[in-house]
């Protein structure tokens, strides 16, 4: 018979208040607005090390500092190509396809390596930063992680990563 083990974690402050816009392929966008988002996180591993897949104690606070550097920022997706991203000394000018400008200074905004910044999108970000957290510090790999980002009560995205 096979088995497996899986460990989910989620807690209260695995959320983050940011806001942000979709964009279209014709280049048309979102107005801008806001979600608090919901982070879950599954992960499982062939066998367990003793007695666990993974400490939740290890793993809450790295999801917690992701979480974090996503809160009260406004996401820009910056691998988008129908924005044009001016960096300016204090602030960044985007730029869209309708000829909206957003002036924002820095320290309120999250360029994210992403092509647009649909839960999906996102869900995908946090799968990979926690993968490159959890083996930067723990030399481990899940043999499969997923993470769910709800943007609204009953709307959310799933992406799992596998091992290679
Ligand atoms: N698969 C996805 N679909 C949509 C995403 C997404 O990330 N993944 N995102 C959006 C929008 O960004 C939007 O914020 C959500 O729109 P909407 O469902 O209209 O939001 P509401 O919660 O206000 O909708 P209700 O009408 O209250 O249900 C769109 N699609």
């Amino acid at each position: 018979m096979k088995t497996a083990f899986s460990i989910r974690v989620y807690k209260q402050y695995f959320n983050f208040a940011s806001s942000h816009f979709m964009l279209f392929k014709d280049g048309t966008r979102e107005p801008l607005h806001g979600h608090n988002y919901r982070v879950q996180v599954k992960g499982n591993a062939p066998e367990l090390d003793d007695d666990m897949v993974f400490d939740f104690l290890n793993i809450k606070p790295i999801v917690r500092r992701i979480c974090d550097s996503l809160d009260h920022k406004l996401l820009i997706p910056k691998n988008n190509p129908n924005l044009v991203i001016e960096d300016r000394e204090n602030n960044y000018n985007i730029v869209c396809v309708d000829k909206s400008v957003f002036s924002i200074p820095k320290t309120d905004v999250l360029m994210l390596p992403i092509e647009n910044t649909s839960a999906e999108r996102i869900a995908a970000y946090i799968a990979n930063e926690l993968h490159a957290a959890v083996l930067a510090e723990y030399k481990f790999e899940f043999n499969e992680l997923e993470i769910e980002v709800e943007e609204t009560p009953g709307q959310a995205a799933v992406y799992t990563l596998f091992k290679e």
